[in-house]
């Protein structure tokens, strides 16, 4: 082993090899993660037109050369997401646009709704995204909890982002996308969160408690309705005269906003899991800061 490599070693952490096969030489045939400032973290793909993207970036990294937005994603997958929405998909809207410009590395590949004529869905027919009914209707059209599971497994779904949608996620669902299920919520959670707090109703509530703030969380999906890890809030003003619509219309604002940056950080692999198992978001900017 050369000087370099013996270099590389001891100032990074060794991890297993993600993909085998690289073409590079095999000291760096592994993922290396920096332990100081400059992290020059990179997979090597099997597919080797990405292995020379990969080793490039790491390359200029490693020279102190600036690492362009292209370079990060080129080390990194692009994944695949699916929407779950019951009503007019505003937020589904709003993460398809991020995708297609791309904000999101990312591609919503399948819609899931319980209410086939909603705005959400119309949205999804309108731009050729597939569409899902679940869970069953009550004259047997739709799917089953596994039947789900197996249909999204069949478009390589990583993500499934939860907008609006309003029926109880199974724990089957839960059990097969562990960490990988992402809900938003218009209020800053756990207050006025929880079985029957949904659209308007959350708003009067928060209005009726005299709470002087809002706004959006986005959390972990569990077993039980928003209860699971929060990942995400934003805070907006509850006014004096506020009516529940006025109170919605800011905190929508803010969850388009929040729920674009949390999806670009989930695509980018920034999600870290601190030890006490709280979600934290990796700075794009500045990888030693987190929110
Ligand atoms: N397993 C989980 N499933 C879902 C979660 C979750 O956190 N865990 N979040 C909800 C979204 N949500 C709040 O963010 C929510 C949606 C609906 C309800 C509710 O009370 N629904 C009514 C039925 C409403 C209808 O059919 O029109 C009910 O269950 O009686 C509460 C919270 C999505 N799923
Ligand atoms: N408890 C779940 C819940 O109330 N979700 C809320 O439904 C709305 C959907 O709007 P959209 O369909 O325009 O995205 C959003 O405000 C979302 O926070």
């Amino acid at each position: 082993m050369d000087a370099q490599s013996s270099l590389l070693r001891s100032q990074y952490t060794i991890c297993k090899p993600s993909i085998h096969n690289s073409i590079v030489p095999s000291y760096l045939s592994t993922t290396l993660v920096a332990s100081s400032r400059t992290r020059c973290s990179f997979a090597f793909s099997s597919l080797a037109t990405k292995t020379k993207l990969k080793f490039r970036a790491c390359v200029k990294e490693l020279q102190n050369e600036p690492v362009t937005e292209d370079d990060m994603k080129s080390k990194i997958r692009r994944k695949s997401l699916a929407v779950f929405v019951s009503g007019g998909g505003s937020n589904f809207k709003s993460l398809h646009e991020a995708a297609v410009n791309g904000f999101v590395h990312g591609d919503i590949n399948v819609l899931v709704t319980n209410k086939p004529d909603c705005g959400g869905a119309a949205y999804a027919r309108d731009n050729d995204i597939p569409v899902i009914l679940f869970p069953k209707s009550k004259d047997g059209s739709g799917l089953s909890p596994i039947d789900l599971v197996n249909e999204l497994r069949s478009y390589n779904v990583d993500f499934i982002l939860l907008a609006g949608f309003l029926k109880l996620i199974p724990a089957e669902l839960v059990q097969a996308f562990p960490r990988s299920i992402l809900n938003i919520h218009p209020s800053l959670l756990p207050a006025f969160g929880g079985k029957g707090f949904y659209g308007t109703k959350v708003h009067k509530a928060v209005i009726s408690s005299g709470a002087r703030f809002s706004g959006p969380t986005i959390h972990y999906v569990d077993e039980e309705y928003d209860r699971g890890r929060i990942l995400a809030q934003r805070i907006v003003p509850v006014l004096p005269n506020d009516t529940a619509e006025e109170l919605a219309g800011r905190v929508l604002h803010e969850e388009h906003k929040l729920y674009r940056e949390v999806v670009a950080a989930l695509c980018e692999e920034r999600i870290m899991w601190r030890e006490d198992g709280v979600p934290l978001i990796q700075s794009r900017e500045n990888p030693e800061l987190y929110m």
